[in-house]
Parts: structure tokens; sequence; C-alpha cells
């Protein structure tokens, strides 16, 4: 940036990119391998999330959709200097304060014993917090279930109940990302319409950064701001879902013709 000239608008063009990128919630710059088995899935990937975005991540099966997912709760250890959080290697972050900021739902929701309330109050109460009945309703209410839930037990639900409350129970932590892992996968399209309402809901209301993995175009269509394809491990396009019908990559005219 020092060299600069103010009379160079081209070069305030490329200061302008440079704030966008330092505003990336995610960077992730050449990550290739698990620290800790050292295992190569991806093919030195980078990438930015940009704050406050829904960011779909799309490729066939086995491209490491998940395992990049997964990097970035350090689920999957990545190296030190490969991923960053708000500018700060992730490595260098005690890990369970990461994953309270950087949430993960899975393809099929786990509740634990006790009802819907129980599960909602789990993690603050590790942090030695009691959740009131009012903070509990609405967190199930920003996973667009009602507050009459709050009694049931996980037996009484169905999956896609059971997802938003795995919701609930995740905004609990009061993440400032959330990461989905094929969230609707197991649902029916009404259960799948909740879920995408409540992600929606929670980028206006709280500006959540939300990275989802899916196999639907439609679903990244409906949802995502941002479309990331992935193939053999290697990030070949980010662009926005519109745009997926000018992407260079056949993976993506692929993945277009398959869901039309
Ligand atoms: N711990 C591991 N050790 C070795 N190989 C692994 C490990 N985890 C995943 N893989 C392999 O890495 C590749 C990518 O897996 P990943 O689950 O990330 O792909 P994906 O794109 O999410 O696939 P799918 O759409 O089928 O869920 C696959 O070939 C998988 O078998």
């Amino acid at each position: 940036m020092e060299t600069i000239t103010r009379d160079d608008e081209q070069q305030h063009l490329m200061v302008d990119v440079d704030v966008i990128e330092a505003r990336s919630k995610f960077r992730v710059r050449e990550l290739t391998r698990d620290s800790e088995t050292g295992v190569s899935i991806l093919s030195r990937v980078c990438l930015d999330i940009p704050k406050g975005l829904i960011v779909g991540i799309i490729g066939p099966s086995g491209s490491g959709k998940s395992t990049l997912l997964r990097s970035l709760n350090r689920l999957w250890e990545p190296p030190a200097g490969t991923v960053f959080l708000d500018g700060r290697d992730i490595c260098d972050l005690d890990v369970l304060s990461l994953r309270r900021k950087v949430g993960m739902l899975f393809q099929l929701p786990v509740l634990f014993e006790g009802t819907v309330a129980d599960n909602v109050r789990y993690g603050p109460h590790l942090r030695g917090e009691k959740l009131t009945d009012t903070e509990v309703h609405k967190l199930l209410n920003l996973a667009d279930l009602d507050s009459s839930f709050a009694s049931k037990t996980g037996g009484a639900l169905s999956v896609g109940q059971a997802q938003r409350v795995a919701l609930a129970r995740t905004l609990a932590n009061e993440p400032e990302v959330l990461l989905l892992d094929e969230p609707t996968s197991a649902l029916d399209p009404i259960s799948t319409q909740n879920i995408e309402d409540a992600i929606l809901k929670l980028k206006k209301s709280q500006g959540m950064t939300t990275i989802i993995v899916s196999h639907s175009i439609k679903q990244i269509q409906r949802i995502a701001d941002l479309v990331c394809l992935l193939v053999n491990g290697e990030v070949v396009e980010v662009l926005k879902p519109e745009h997926l019908s000018e992407a260079n990559h056949p993976m993506a005219q692929k993945f277009l013709e398959l869901s039309s």
C-alpha cells in the first residue's frame, strides 16, 4: 500500500479490493493437508469468506467439501498459517472458544437426552450460565420453532424439527459463523424450507456468516450470496450463484445440467 500514488486511480481501486479482502471473516491460504495426520485432500486451497454472507460449497462427491468445512473449526487440523478467522491464525486460538465462535451443524441432528430446552441450555450451562425460559424461546424462534417445543423431548420430534433444535442449541453459543454440512439432505421439502428460512433470517437479523455444503444447486441458488466449486480438492470457481452458467469449469455446467 505504501507504493500507491494519489493520482493513480487504478491503484486506488486495488486498495479498495485490499480493504474488502481484509474484511473477510475467514481467509484460507495454501491449505492442503491435515497437520496431525499429514493427509493431503485439498489442493492448495485459497478462499476468502466475506463477513455476513452465505457461501455455498458445491462439488462432486469426494471433492473435499466436508474436509474444507471441517478445517474451519479444526475438526480437520489445518497447518499453522493457513486458516485465519478475523485475521488471526485459528491454530493460535483455543479450540473450544474457536468452536463456540464457529458453530457447526451436520447432516443428521443428534440431540442429547432431556427436553428441547435442556438441549438449548447445554452450551451456556457448560460455561456456568443459565438461560431463562424467555432466552430459550427466543433461540427457538431464531431457529424457526415456536416456544411450545421447549418442553418436548427429542423422541417426539421429526428429523426436521430436531435439526432446528440442533440449530437453536448451536445459536445458544452465540456463534459468529455457522458451518452447515448438508443440513437438509435428510429432510423433506417443507423442513428444508424451514431451515433455509432460518438461515436467511439469521443473516438478516444478526449478520451471520454462513458456509453451507450442499448437493443441491437449487438450494445454493435460493440462499447463497457466493458459490465455491470444489473439484478434486481444488477451488475452481468462486462466483455469484446467478453467474454459474457463465463459469468456465466444465463441472459447473454439468452441475447445472443435472439440477435443471
Ligand atoms: N481422515 C481421512 N483420511 C484419509 N482420507 C480421507 C479422510 N477424510 C476424508 N478422506 C477422503 O478425502 C476425500 C474428500 O472427502 P470429503 O468427505 O471432504 O469429500 P466431500 O466432497 O464432502 O464428499 P461427499 O459429497 O461424498 O460428502 C475423499 O476421497 C475421502 O475418502
